[in-house]
């Protein structure tokens, strides 16, 4: 089985005012020149996926600033068994600006309303006449607040309950940091991994991460007190305390065995696909280094967890944060037996990031039964030669592929593959996007008056696409 998107519309997500896009199985490419928006395009896709964005760490940058919230709208489809094959269906990529543009216009140059009404008429594209079943999910994200999701137009859900229905996988320059970045960056890659992969995973991660909250505020609290201090507020904040750290070892040891799971079934085929990739001498690995370490040595690990509690809280009141839980985990990547952070060059640190992403990429495939959409994000400007054909290998070979490139010559050659990609024009895709929250804005009276005028003004017939032929 292999999940698609057919149709991915954006409302006031990043520098997206709006924007419909419809895709199609196989590889697209989305082009445009720098800050255009094309990370912003894909990076939605990651969001609907795993509930987050590599690139922050809250829901604000993702809302167009100025605005409350961001819309990410997707129609799914099953793409079958088989990874696609995209040479019949890519036959003829030049095609694609008139593509793009009949799906929002008439023949007049004017919107049609009914294909930017999100999934209202399903047989509007090509893409989706042939699928045999469409689903619309639609993600709001709140620049603060609960993000929500629906289902088909269902009831209101938490976002954290569709996670893992569009499983994606993002390579990005950003990678390396996954090798030699902090700990954040793997943590981050571990979150996203649990919350494709393990039902209730984010459920979890959202407890643990309050809890931590709530206990960090209550011990800079009690740092804050003089010294000694024995008055009721303080020995309320003790209880209190007590209290919380009961709830973050028991949420903390929930997290860490998740994760603990994940990297127990990554470890195996990051080191195969290390070794096949790398085709040297060296071997790579991968292990979790949880904070709760306590875990890994006992199956009823609570009470030597709350014994350690003890032992650090005089530190933690001196601080006033939480020294220990699920925050502080890690992962430890090495090569042979030697920490890749510290010993590793650039290169090794690629192709250990690639391994890593293509790991959990199977892992996925295996336990989810669909293939996760695999976004190429600006990799090939960054990779060199032997890198960038891994890589091409590896998703050409998947059901649905976004490549960005900003330039022509990032736009990898597919020929050897025997098959092509169709290119979106981000430019063209802003133009349209443009046009159409104009037409939105202008009833059709006034559209006709303001041609009027102008062709008084200036004796010049507008084009069809609404660009002067004088100015174009
Ligand atoms: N919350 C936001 N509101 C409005 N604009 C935003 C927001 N977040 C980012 N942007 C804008 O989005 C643009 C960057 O978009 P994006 O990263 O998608 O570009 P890109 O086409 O991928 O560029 P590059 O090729 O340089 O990677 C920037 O101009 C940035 O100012």
């Amino acid at each position: 089985m292999g999940v698609i998107i057919t149709r991915l519309a954006l409302d006031h997500f990043r520098s997206w005012d709006h924007c419909v896009v419809d895709l199609d199985p196989g590889v697209t490419i989305i082009q445009g020149a720098n800050g255009q928006g094309k990370t912003n395009l894909v990076e939605a896709i990651e969001v609907l996926s795993t509930g987050s964005s590599h690139r922050v760490s809250s829901s604000l940058p993702l809302v167009e600033r100025g605005q409350d919230t961001a819309t990410i709208r997707v129609n799914i489809a099953d793409n079958g068994d088989e990874p696609r094959s995209s040479a019949e269906h890519h036959a003829n990529p030049e095609s694609h600006s008139d593509y793009m543009s009949a799906e929002f216009h008439d023949d007049n140059g004017k919107l049609n309303e009914k294909q930017d009404s999100f999934s209202v008429d399903r047989s509007s594209t090509r893409s989706e006449q042939s699928s045999p079943a469409v689903t619309t999910i639609e993600v709001t994200i709140r620049a603060r607040g609960t993000n929500r999701a629906r289902i088909d137009g269902g009831r209101s859900l938490y976002l954290r309950e569709i996670l893992g229905r569009v499983p994606s996988m993002s390579f990005t320059p950003e990678d390396q940091w996954l090798i030699s970045g902090d700990p954040a960056a793997r943590r981050g890659f571990l979150d996203q991994a649990g919350a494709m992969l393990i039902p209730g995973y984010a459920d979890v991660h959202q407890r643990c991460t309050k809890i931590a909250k709530q206990r960090a505020a209550l011990l800079k609290h009690l740092a804050a007190a003089p010294s000694g201090e024995t008055t009721g507020i303080n020995e309320s904040s003790l209880n209190g305390l007590e209290i919380w750290t009961g709830q973050f070892i028991e949420a903390g040891i929930e997290l860490t065995r998740m994760r603990m799971r994940i990297l127990d079934a990554l470890a195996g085929p990051f080191a195969a696909i290390y070794d096949e990739l790398a085709g040297s001498a060296q071997h790579a690995a991968v292990a979790y280094v949880p904070s709760f370490e306590e875990v890994l040595a006992s199956p009823s690990p609570h009470q030597s967890i709350s014994q350690h509690f003890q032992r650090i809280y005089p530190g933690e009141v001196a601080r006033g944060r939480n020294l220990i839980g699920p925050h502080r985990d890690d992962m430890a990547v090495t090569l042979d037996g030697i920490p890749a952070k510290e010993f590793a060059s650039n290169g090794e640190m690629w192709t250990m990031a690639l391994a890593l992403k293509m790991a959990l990429f199977g892992l996925i495939t295996q336990t989810s039964g669909t293939t996760p959409i695999v976004i190429l994000d600006d990799v090939f400007a960054q990779l060199d030669e032997t890198r960038r054909r891994q890589i091409l290998d590896f998703a050409v070979k998947q059901n649905q592929v976004l490549i960005t490139a900003a330039a022509a010559g990032d736009i990898p050659d597919l020929s050897a593959y025997g098959t092509a990609a169709r290119i979106i024009d981000v430019a063209a895709l802003r133009r349209t996007a443009a046009q159409q929250e104009s037409d939105r804005l202008l009833d059709d009276d006034t559209i006709a008056r303001i041609k009027a005028v102008r062709e008084h003004h200036t004796g010049i017939q507008p084009a069809a696409d609404g660009v002067d032929e004088a100015s174009a």
